[in-house]
């Protein structure tokens, strides 16, 4: 769809200023992205504001811009369009603009604090397995089939997710698992989607520096349920106590899943250890090779979603019992000297708690207890001395590292963490800031038979500091050293 008026559909117009019957080619909410005949929507960003680039963006191409305010400094011949939000605006223009791809698959957002990536990501597996054609938005990668494409964000803008969208329609996909992140709902990337299924997985302590407050995060979580259609199904877990907050005002159809209260999709922990997990689903049991009770969570949600989407049920749960767990969750390996470590993603309290929880019921005798972590520079601040207690309340030995420092100091994060050790663990807390460094000295700590978890970057290939990312790969750094021990 290109022409100008067709595109600004339901955007919200306030005003207008110039032709609409225009051909535009493009769209970016980028001036450093904008092409010959564009429309250029200019946002309110948070650290600047696109207003501003509206002259550089009509010397770059744009006959069009959709903006909040009307500019001083009209141009001749450019069409201006005042709407109440171009963020909101954005979602739905490039909805219209690519032809409404979320009407054409059958679109499922997950949301919560934890275990958005693993549940999308063993859905896209299970999809495909089962001879589906699926696409994927994840933290750790997009997929259109299994063709990769690399993720910048946990949820795209709205001009990648649609154009995304469309490729998928294109290349026959029936289905699209995508995380739906609280800053993507606050900043309406996902308006004008139409989800056929939302998730819900959790809610707990995590970008504070964003949202401020804990209800307010509840609340940029809970819009995205306000927003689904009546054609829309959502699952909510019901053991959070914010579980059916999220639903009470939406017109979807509602189901719930948990462990430990009623509800339309119930998961037992039949068995839980390195092994993987025996768990009891519709009165059957199904083995899985995934670790830890958090996922019994995430595969309850995983068999509802598929169910509610008309799935078969054993064929669901045969091959809920063939996944293979997510990069970066849960890794875990052996050394031949007995050592075992694990990599995993926990960057928030709630996370690093069930990781060790897992840890300590899981193991099978008195091994000690090895943790590294630290936490993201430019991020929360207040999960540093949380995330660093529950660091020393349940590891025999921690080593407070760097995460991915970006603007901020090193040392400067490992002392916030600090403030939130109980001075009687101070004994077994030990700082190094290279985080390379912190990883190898605990493998030397470690002994047979001893769990050694490196915390918080999982998947991630890379180290941020000032703006720059350095390769950098926890389970490769491990490997090595375990190997040169053996020696
Ligand atoms: C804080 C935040 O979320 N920022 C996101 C936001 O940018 P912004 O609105 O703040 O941008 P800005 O820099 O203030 O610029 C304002 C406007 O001016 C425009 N501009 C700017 C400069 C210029 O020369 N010309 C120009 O037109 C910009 O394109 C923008 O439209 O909108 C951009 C487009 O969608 C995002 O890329 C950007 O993500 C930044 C890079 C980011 O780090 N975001 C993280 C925190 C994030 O989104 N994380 C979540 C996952 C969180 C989780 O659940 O764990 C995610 O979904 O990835
Ligand atoms: N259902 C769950 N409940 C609590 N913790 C979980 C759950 N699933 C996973 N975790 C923990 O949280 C970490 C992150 O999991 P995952 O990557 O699936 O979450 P996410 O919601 O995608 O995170 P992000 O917000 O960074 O995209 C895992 O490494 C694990 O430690
Ligand atoms: N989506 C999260 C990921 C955090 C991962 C952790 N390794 C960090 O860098 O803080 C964020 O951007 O806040
Ligand atoms: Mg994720």
């Amino acid at each position: 769809m290109n022409n100008l008026k067709d595109i600004l559909y339901d955007s919200g117009i306030t005003k207008v200023n110039g032709e609409l019957n225009v051909v535009v080619q493009a769209i970016a909410f980028d001036s450093r992205e904008v092409a010959a005949d564009s429309l250029f929507i200019a946002i309110k960003g948070e650290k600047t504001d696109g207003h501003q680039f509206i002259d550089k963006a009509i010397v770059s191409g744009a006959i069009a811009i959709v903006c909040e305010v009307m500019p001083e400094n009209i141009v001749e011949g450019i069409t201006y369009v005042v709407v109440s939000s171009s963020s909101y605006a954005l979602g739905i223009i490039a909805s219209n603009f690519y032809d409404h791809p979320s009407n054409d698959i059958n679109l499922v957002g997950v949301t919560g604090t934890n275990g958005k990536t693993t549940t999308v990501t063993l859905l896209h597996d299970l999809f495909t397995m089962l001879g589906y054609h699926v696409g994927l938005f994840s933290t750790v990668v997009n997929k259109i089939g299994n063709v990769e494409i690399p993720a910048t964000h946990t949820t795209p803008d709205p001009i990648v997710l649609n154009k995304l969208l469309k490729e998928m329609v294109t290349a026959g996909c029936e289905y699209c698992f995508m995380e739906v992140s609280s800053h993507a709902i606050s900043q309406h990337r996902i308006s004008g989607l139409n989800f056929r299924v939302a998730g819900f997985s959790n809610i707990t302590h995590e970008h504070l520096d964003y949202h401020k407050t804990f209800k307010a995060y509840i609340k940029a979580k809970k819009a995205f349920f306000d927003q689904l259609s009546s054609k829309a199904t959502a699952i909510v877990n019901i053991d959070d106590v914010n579980g059916l907050v999220m639903t009470q005002n939406t017109s979807a159809t509602v189901a719930t899943f948990g462990l430990k209260n009623m509800a339309d999709y119930k998961v037992k922990i039949v068995e839980n250890s390195f092994n993987g997990l025996v768990l009891n689903i519709n009165n059957k049991d199904v083995w899985t090779r995934l670790i830890g009770g958090f996922n019994a969570y995430n595969l309850i949600l995983v068999y509802a979603i598929a169910i509610e989407l008309g799935l078969d049920v054993l064929e669901v749960l045969t091959g809920i019992s063939k996944l293979k767990s997510v990069e970066g969750r849960f890794e875990y390996m052996k050394s031949d000297k007995g050592i075992i470590a694990i990599v995993d993603y926990a960057h928030t309290p709630d996370a690093l708690a069930n990781v060790l929880s897992t840890i300590a019921a899981v193991r099978t005798k008195n091994e000690k207890v090895i943790t590294v972590v630290g936490c993201g520079g430019d991020r929360d601040k207040t999960k540093r001395p949380l995330m660093a207690k529950i660091a020393a309340e349940n590891s025999d030995k921690i080593i407070l590292t760097s995460d991915n420092p970006r603007s901020e100091n090193p040392d400067e994060i490992i002392l916030d963490m600090k403030k939130g050790i109980p001075v009687e663990r101070s004994a077994r807390v030990m700082a190094i800031s290279d985080r390379a460094e912190a990883i190898k000295v605990a493998c030397a700590l470690a002994e047979k038979g001893d769990i050694l978890l490196v915390a918080g970057k999982g998947h991630e290939k890379y180290q941020e500091i000032n703006g720059k990312r350095f390769p950098f790969d926890d389970l490769e750094i491990l490997k090595e050293t375990l190997k040169n021990l053996q020696k």
